[in-house]
């Protein structure tokens, strides 16, 4: 009660378990608000409460509390650049910080240094190599894996995509060479291959938080035990690379370790800001683990992209006449094609916006604050936010917003062809100070795979007997289905890739 006149009883969700609480991940009405709920509910409770911000008052869990869920992008906009006045709740984040702190899990002056240092080594030359290595990766498992077959069909696409991620980020981040032919011997001195470390401790990485520590020392269950070698093993690697760079061998690659390397050097060379070595490992893990958390959400992005293409071969024909018009003569696209090919990336954003892996984003406010928004009627509105309270940014009501995105449910890549288009309420990487640090690096990638793979083959759903039958609607709905593991991705869809004859 004391909570809800804390509020004036501003109308919205009633619940015993709030968002954040790990115990009900799902919408169950007075019971739990669900962290994952917003990806089902969309833009529907803000409908229904005629208003794009709403509470949540919880009961018990985490503890008695208001949360807000803003689906108006002024409000949003706000929010994420008053950074003093609405902090990110890092309290729970220490699971990625186990390697050493980093810029994912610190707040205030500790982050704005992390951010200062690691910012920079997202540079123009690493972006070049993303693409690079996406390509190259590309050929290879068309040309060889695929052995250069005219029709390939996959079971499920994510397995594509987060292999491809792996070793993107095994290339472009830690600047190791991977590909999919795994030509490399096992080094001296490791249990488990780089590769592999790298895939076990990112899909595994939330039984660091469940467990502890003497249960993935001790017990003998073998998903247990091969994620606790993994992550030995993936800290050993880390160190060596380090090391190796340190001692000069490798520092003329364009790859993250080397640039944050040598941002930081540069941060004491000048006793500016710089990142203690154990930070600086942090700092790489954030990159590449908490950085599985962005290439997974890379991965499933990029999956859900190439299923709604396969849905809508309209549109796929559409991109396939833009790359052909920006590669008339069918070569492999290179960085420097990047800013033409526009209608790539508005098919990666569209599926960001449908299916955006990150369907909440959470905001601590540290003191009483008004958020303004929007009536339906247009006009402004203020809601009184008490200090305490967690504002959370609804990206999934926020990209289903009609007052946004006309005919939200639509497949409309063009929507992001329009130089006008509301960039405010787009919030798949966040905005503000806190945005995403990495999303250049997850467009070059996303681009230049959408690009390959389309100008090269035609993708299409596989044909499977036992869904003949079946209704567009109801087919679409079962492709489209998202199953959370990390982040929210597609669940099983089988594509086929049919190469395209030249005449097509
Ligand atoms: C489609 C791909 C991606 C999506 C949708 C995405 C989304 C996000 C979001 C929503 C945030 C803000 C989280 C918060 O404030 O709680 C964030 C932050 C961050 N992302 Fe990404 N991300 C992607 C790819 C990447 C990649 C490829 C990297 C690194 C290689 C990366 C590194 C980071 C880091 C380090 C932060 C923390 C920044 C800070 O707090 O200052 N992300 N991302």
């Amino acid at each position: 009660r004391d909570t809800i006149r804390s509020i004036q009883d501003y109308p919205g969700l009633r619940c015993i378990f709030g968002a954040e609480t790990a115990i009900i991940w799902f919408r169950i009405p007075y019971i739990s608000v669900g962290i994952f709920s917003g990806w089902k509910t969309k833009h529907q409770d803000f409908a229904q409460y005629g208003s794009d911000i709403i509470s949540a008052q919880v009961s018990i869990l985490p503890r008695p509390h208001v949360a807000f869920f803003l689906a108006d992008a002024q409000a949003i906009k706000d929010v994420t650049n008053a950074r003093h006045r609405f902090t990110k709740p890092v309290e729970n984040m220490g699971v990625l910080s186990f390697y050493g702190e980093n810029v994912v899990v610190t707040e205030h002056d500790e982050w704005k240094r992390h951010r200062k240092v690691t910012a920079p080594a997202f540079t123009e030359r690493n972006m070049r190599l993303v693409w690079d290595v996406t390509t190259k990766s590309f050929e290879e498992l068309c040309e060889v894996v695929w052995n250069g077959l005219n029709e390939i069909a996959v079971d499920n696409i994510a397995d594509i995509t987060v292999n491809m991620m792996i070793l993107v980020i095994g290339n472009a981040a830690f600047g190791q060479e991977m590909s999919w032919v795994d030509r490399n011997t096992l080094p001296a001195g490791h249990a488990i291959k780089l590769k592999d470390a790298m895939s076990v401790v990112a899909r595994d990485i939330l039984m660091k938080a469940i467990f502890p520590e003497w249960v993935l020392t001790h017990v003998p269950i073998s998903r247990v035990r091969r994620f606790y070698t993994a992550s030995n093993e993936l800290k050993l690697y880390m160190e060596e690379m380090i090391q190796s760079r340190r001692s000069g061998e490798s520092l003329g690659g364009n790859d993250l370790i080397t640039c944050l390397l040598k941002a930081n050097d540069d941060g004491v060379s000048k006793g500016a800001a710089h990142l203690s070595d154990s930070e600086v490992m942090g700092n790489i893990f954030a990159f590449l683990v908490a950085g599985a958390i962005p290439n997974f959400t890379t991965a499933h992005s990029l999956a859900f992209a190439l299923i709604l293409l396969a849905l809508h071969q309209d549109e796929q024909r559409a991109l396939y006449q833009h790359i052909k018009s920006v590669l008339p003569d069918g070569r492999v696209p290179s960085y420097d094609d990047m800013s033409q090919l526009t209608y790539s990336l508005a098919v990666f954003l569209e599926s960001l916006r449908m299916f955006a892996p990150v369907s909440m984003i959470p905001k601590q406010a540290e003191e009483d604050s008004v958020l303004t928004m929007q009536t339906p009627d247009g006009e402004l509105r203020t809601v009184f936010c008490p200090a305490g309270s967690r504002v959370m940014i609804h990206v999934a009501g926020l990209h289903y917003n009609p007052r946004y995105w006309p005919d939200p449910y639509a497949f409309k890549p063009a929507r992001f062809l329009d130089k006008e288009w509301p960039r405010d309420a787009l919030l798949a990487f966040s905005t503000g100070p806190r945005g995403c640090i990495g999303r250049r690096f997850a467009e070059t990638e996303a681009v230049a795979a959408i690009t390959y793979l389309v100008s090269r083959f035609r993708i299409e759903i596989k044909d499977e007997p036992q869904y003949k039958g079946e209704s567009e609607a109801e087919r679409r709905e079962r492709l489209l289905k998202g199953k959370i593991s990390l982040t929210f991705g597609p669940a099983q869809a089988p594509l086929v890739f049919k190469r395209r004859t030249g005449c097509d």
